[in-house]
């Protein structure tokens, strides 16, 4: 079994962000700027950074801004969401550019989307989902903006969400699942609430996600996906169970879904590789240490370097 083909999906990555028009692009379109977050990460994660024009990226994401209301869409000319929000402010903090915002705006527009039972909306629509308390709450803690929030009832909502199995789901009632339970624990780790969760339960719950070919799926009985090799990980790791699942077995997986060839990681072995689980088998790989890679924080899925910057700015 190789090693990682860092070269081989630095390359990858940029010839995808050069391609505007072909299939992959279109299908992420709306999601551009997700798209730019998962690329512009695996190259920093890379240590390949250097090979982007920041200039042309940060004019980019400042014209998907919505000069009325201050968020960001997922592409020029699409609907603001805190989903490409979250991802704006993330590429921004990634490139240390933080500074071309207006933070009071962007941060107006995040807490206006909280709900009198402390929940979230993602846009002016109102859906509520746990996973816009996450981008909510890493938003603002990045922006430095927290106060601006009911964090009390924020966490009150997601705990509102906890089920006997130690999972969460998306509204209360829901059924756990791993992505959402990244969108849980992340947000409670942000907010200093992790005595909410049961550590013991939740971590079994997370382990049992490890299939017999080393992958971990996202439920029960689902089959392994390298971008779960992100979401139960990094969940595990904030609760300080990440030794109860085969780190070697995973990491196998993860290499053996690579294109050795032309670069990228697909979410199973010999399916097509794609930008999204590029990125998150990365992200994965960097959680278990994996050599020559830069350490992500588990909580705001951004380098640890990126994060201290932020926080311990003099
Ligand atoms: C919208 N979305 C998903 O629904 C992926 C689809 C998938 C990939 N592998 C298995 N399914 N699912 C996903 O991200 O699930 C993780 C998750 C679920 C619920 C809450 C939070 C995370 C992916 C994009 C995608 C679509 C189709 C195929 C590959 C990637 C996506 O943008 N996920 C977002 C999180 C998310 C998840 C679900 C949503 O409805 C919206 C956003 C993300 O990771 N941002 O950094
Ligand atoms: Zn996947």
């Amino acid at each position: 079994m190789g090693g990682l083909e860092e070269e081989k999906h630095a390359r990858y990555i940029v010839s995808v962000e050069k391609k505007k028009d072909d299939f992959e692009a279109l299908v992420i379109e709306h999601l551009r700027m997700n798209g730019a977050y998962w690329g512009l990460t695996t190259l920093d994660l890379l240590n390949k950074i250097g090979a982007i024009d920041v200039d042309a990226v940060v004019s980019w994401v400042m014209e998907c801004q919505d000069k009325d209301c201050g968020g960001f869409a997922g592409n020029l000319g699409h609907d603001p969401h805190l989903l490409y929000t979250i991802s704006a402010v993330q590429i921004l903090a990634l490139l240390d550019r933080l500074d071309v915002l207006d933070i009071e705006k962007v941060s107006d527009y995040v807490a206006g989307l909280q709900n009198e039972d402390g929940s979230f909306s993602g846009d002016m629509w109102g859906e509520i989902d746990t996973r816009f308390s996450y981008c909510a709450i890493c938003c603002l803690s990045l922006l430095g903006r927290l106060s601006k929030i009911n964090v009390e009832k924020a966490v009150n909502f997601i705990v509102s969400c906890k089920n006997l199995d130690g999972g969460f789901g998306s509204i209360p009632g829901g059924e756990s699942h791993a992505g959402q339970i990244f969108c849980c624990v992340g947000a409670l780790a942000i907010t200093g609430s992790l005595h909410h969760v049961d550590r013991d339960l939740l971590g079994w719950w997370l382990c049992e996600r490890q299939c017999k070919d080393g992958g971990l799926n996202g439920r029960p009985e689902k089959l392994a996906d390298v971008c779960y090799s992100w979401w139960v990980l990094s969940s595990l790791i904030m609760i300080d169970r990440v030794h109860w699942i085969d780190k070697e077995k995973l990491t196998r997986f993860i290499l053996n879904c690579q294109d050795k060839d032309n670069g990228g990681i697909s979410d199973r072995p010999d399916n097509a590789v794609d930008v999204f689980h590029t990125y998150f088998g990365v992200a994965g790989l960097s959680l278990m240490e994996y050599p020559g890679l830069k350490t992500i924080d588990p909580a705001y899925a951004l380098p640890v370097d990126v994060v201290n910057r932020i926080f311990f700015r003099k």
